[in-house]
């Protein structure tokens, strides 16, 4: 299965790559249009229905042309709309016009009365400003109650590469996108935009792919299984790591559930380090926890000196005193792996540079969401995938930005969109699971990129697994039954 995102640089890149190898356009864009015909039928559950094609000016207009013609041999009744002029048409979008022998009408809102269908081939790759004027009334007028909408590549006004909306677009069913998706069609808003995605086969070889060097990948588990860690039959429980966690004295809850998910995802040993005052807590918590009472920052320290004690999880409702500072500068000399998550965010706003001085490098795993990485790294523009990696370069360490769409980003470059996370994962102390499921696989000696994939992965499974109503309690419990249903 194949895990690559390509930005509309890359796509068309292949699409010369492919005409290299001697591929033709219009072949390309023939098999294209049969595939956005085929996935209409299916949309109708093999019912033919009036439909309505609107074709743009560029060659996503073309592969509209060639659907119109797939779907009327069908016996479908087909109107195809054109906004711009039929003459203006070049390349293989006239080919294809030229192959459609049906009547062609002036793009207009009019033409969706009564349509059973309509297919939105305006803009694709190509767009390259907000839409406005017929553009923007063909996108108002697709967003009638009960008008099912089949988007060609993207929907039109999104922009492939970013997730943005650009002016409007309308919202499908379906988007039929071909030989790889691109970044729109996982990030929002995008991605609210798209429906089902189909990433239709052009005959289009992945052999391209190798002179193209995608970076952007869906994660998934194929990515990272072989590198899960498994117990060995002969293990014993040093063998399988041993974190260590800072719990904070006020906000218990946190720290908790970060443990509870790291001793569910196998982490041979947890040793939880809080003040006296709130050791009872703790120690009552989970009998398999180990509470080490410290009173000041040399005693974190003291803990860190064990080599066992080998990945770290900083910043789950440790407050934002001295404490968490000296214990996350004490972990980057002591030259851990770790994650560091929630109020270390707060605690070193603006302080990178005092970060990478103390050794803040690829065995780190950051995990803000959107406001806790504006603190760190300031106001970045650019996508959620964009800011992610610059984040990941400037600061040296595995920067996983959690959202809807939550990014991994590892410092070299590379890129995972996670996609499983259902929107039941949006309350308190979710993130705590996630951070604590990753120190697990860090504990466990896995590559950090990798763990950071695979903890966002479990953690949108688990929240599958455990649906509506589910409380942050609830993922930890889970995982064993997630990673009995995906053979992990
Ligand atoms: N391998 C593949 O993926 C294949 C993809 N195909 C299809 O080709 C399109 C990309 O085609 P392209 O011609 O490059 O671009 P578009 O058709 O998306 O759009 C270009 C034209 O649109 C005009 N434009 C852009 N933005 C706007 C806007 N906001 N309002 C009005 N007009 C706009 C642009 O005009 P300019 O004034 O900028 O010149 C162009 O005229 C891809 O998406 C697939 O659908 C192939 O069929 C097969 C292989
Ligand atoms: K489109």
């Amino acid at each position: 299965m194949a895990h690559e995102i390509l930005t509309v640089a890359q796509m068309y890149s292949v699409d010369r790559a492919a005409m290299q190898a001697g591929i033709p356009g219009s072949l390309l864009m023939e098999r294209a249009g049969m595939a956005v015909a085929r996935e209409a039928i299916i949309l109708c559950g093999g019912r033919p229905r009036p439909v309505v094609i609107l074709c743009g000016p560029g060659n996503n207009g073309g592969d509209g042309f060639v659907a119109a013609r797939h779907l009327s041999a069908a016996g479908w009744r087909v109107r195809v709309g054109l906004l711009g002029d039929r003459v203006a048409l070049r390349g293989d979008a006239a080919w294809a016009a030229e192959c459609w022998t049906g009547c062609v009408d002036v793009a207009s809102p009019d033409l969706l009365s009564g349509a059973g269908l309509v297919i939105d081939a305006m803009f694709g790759a190509g767009l390259n400003r907000p839409l406005e004027g017929q553009a923007l009334a063909l996108v108002q007028a697709m967003a009638q109650p009960g008008l099912p909408v089949l988007a060609v590549d993207v929907p039109s006004g999104i922009h492939g590469d970013n997730g943005v909306v650009l002016g409007a677009a309308p919202v499908a069913d379906v988007t039929v996108s071909f030989f790889r998706p691109k970044p729109a069609h996982y990030l929002y808003p995008a991605r609210g935009h798209v429906g089902r995605l189909v990433i239709a086969d052009i005959g289009i070889p992945d052999t391209v792919l190798a002179s193209i060097g995608p970076t952007i990948q869906t994660n998934d588990p194929t990515l990272w299984r072989a590198q899960f860690p498994r117990p060995a039959v002969t293990g014993h429980k040093y063998q399988r790591g041993h974190a260590l966690i800072l719990g904070g004295t006020v906000m218990t809850g946190a720290a908790r559930l970060s443990a509870r998910a790291a001793l569910r995802l196998g982490a041979g040993l947890v040793t939880l380090a809080c003040e006296p005052a709130a050791q009872l807590v703790y120690s009552l918590s989970m009998p398999s926890l180990i509470v080490q009472p410290i009173t000041d920052a040399g005693g974190f320290s003291e803990l860190l000196a064990d080599p066992r004690r080998n990945a770290v999880l900083l910043g789950p409702g440790a407050g934002t005193g001295a404490l968490l500072r000296e214990a996350v500068l004490a972990s980057l000399r002591a030259g851990k792996a770790g994650v560091l998550d929630a109020d270390f965010f707060s605690s070193f706003a603006g302080a990178l540079s005092t970060l990478r001085q103390a050794g803040l490098n690829d065995r780190w795993v950051l995990t803000p969401h959107e406001g806790e990485f504006a603190r760190l790294f300031g106001p970045l523009t650019g996508s959620r995938l964009d800011r992610a990696r610059h984040a990941a370069a400037e600061s040296g360490a595995v920067v996983l930005l959690k959202g809807p769409d939550t990014v991994i980003a590892h410092p070299d470059g590379r890129v995972r969109v996670n996609h499983n996370a259902p929107p039941d994962l949006a309350i308190a102390g979710s993130g705590d699971v996630l951070s604590g499921l990753i120190l697990a696989l860090l504990a466990q000696g896995m590559d950090p990129f990798d763990a950071a994939s695979t903890g966002a992965w479990l953690h949108g499974a688990a929240g599958q697994y455990c649906g509506r109503g589910l409380i942050a309690e609830d993922l930890p419990e889970a995982v064993p039954a997630v990673l009995k249903q995906n053979n992990l």
